[in-house]
């Protein structure tokens, strides 16, 4: 085997529940995962022979610009760090060279490191032979990051700890989202802290079951109704034109309207597919919209698109 090819989802939080910090610095959460058809690609080779097992090189797909600049194509990119830490556990792993085709927003709240982390790991197992359990592939994927695990499985998904430990849930039918891109990126740490600024005093976060119904249901109205994120108002703290696009989505028709995760990007539930183009060119206007990206959910985790022979 040559080179395999990983195709891994962005997410977005339906409800991401934030409780106060704990001692370790992170936060308790109730983070209801939703995967969307916005795909990252992870392609690993084998690397330079006599490089150490699992140290990886990278490199991006398409011209450096203002978005993929923020990537670091050096060993603290997750991709790599994964790499790294899957060979810890695999005897007959080697150097690798890692290619990244972004298409989820850097620094914009949906988790798209995490995902090429997440791909990493698949694509990497499938490299070295395959050895490492799935089990075992989330619990590193946990090391990496809270948000890791997450895009391994896919679908809808309730996280509980810092977001790792997941629940599968049930979700009906096919829900239509737009989303609104930022130019600068927002720190996950940084939001965190200014909401612990905000609410010293959170509560332990707890499941919205009126959310967990209109899923259950594929109801998108009741769906769009019972969108929260504890971390919105400290986003819109950091990033006040984001009320802005916000409440202008909830204007053009929108069911639903949520900052994803720690943002800056903002989500907003459509109707249908066609709604959604509508909403996207009304989101296109505002002047603080660099772009607009329609997707619909929920989607698979991380799916092996190619895995070539060595020689054919
Ligand atoms: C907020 C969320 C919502 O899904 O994602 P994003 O919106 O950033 O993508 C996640 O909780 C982000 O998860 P992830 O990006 O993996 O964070 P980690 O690497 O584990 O932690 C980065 C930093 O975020 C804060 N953090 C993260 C998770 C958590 N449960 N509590 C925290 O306080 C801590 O300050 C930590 O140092
Ligand atoms: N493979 C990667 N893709 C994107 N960003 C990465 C990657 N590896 C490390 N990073 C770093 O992680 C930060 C957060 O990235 P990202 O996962 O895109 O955002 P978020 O945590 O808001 O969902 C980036 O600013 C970047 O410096």
């Amino acid at each position: 085997m040559t080179a395999v090819t990983v195709q891994v989802p962005a997410k977005v939080n339906l409800q991401l529940a934030v409780g106060p910090a704990r001692d370790d610095g992170y936060h308790d959460l109730v983070n209801v995962f939703h995967a969307v058809s916005l795909f990252d690609e992870v392609t690993v080779m084998p690397g330079a022979s006599g490089a150490h097992p699992g140290s990886a090189t990278l490199s991006i797909d398409g011209a450096i610009d203002s978005h993929t600049a923020r990537v670091p194509l050096d060993p603290t990119n997750l991709a790599a760090r994964a790499a790294s830490l899957l060979a810890r556990e695999v005897t007959s792993a080697g150097p690798v060279h890692i290619h990244l085709r972004k298409a989820i927003p850097v620094a914009g709240g949906m988790a798209g490191g995490s995902a090429d982390a997440a791909g990493a790991l698949v694509a990497c197992n499938t490299l070295w032979g395959g050895r490492v359990a799935p089990e075992r592939l989330a619990e590193i994927a946990a090391h990496l990051g809270s948000d890791v695990p997450f895009p391994l499985l896919g679908g809808t998904a309730v996280g509980t700890g810092r977001g790792e430990i997941l629940t599968p849930a049930v979700a009906e039918g096919l829900f239509h989202w737009v989303f609104a891109l930022s130019e600068a990126g927002l720190s996950t740490a940084t939001v965190f802290a200014e909401y612990d600024r905000l609410r010293p005093d959170a509560p332990v976060p707890a499941l919205d079951t009126a959310l967990m119904t209109a899923l259950a249901a594929g109801d998108a109205p009741a769906l769009g109704a019972a969108l929260t994120n504890d971390l919105q108002r400290a986003a819109f703290a950091l990033r006040p034109d984001l009320r802005h696009t916000i409440d202008a989505g909830r204007a053009a028709g929108a069911l639903g309207a949520i900052v994803s995760g720690s943002g800056p990007t903002c989500a907003f539930l459509a109707r249908s597919a066609g709604h959604a183009q509508e909403l996207a060119r009304a989101l296109r206007a505002l002047p603080e919209c660099a772009g607009t990206v329609t997707a619909h959910g929920p989607v698979p985790g991380a799916t092996i698109l190619e895995a070539t022979p060595a020689s054919i």
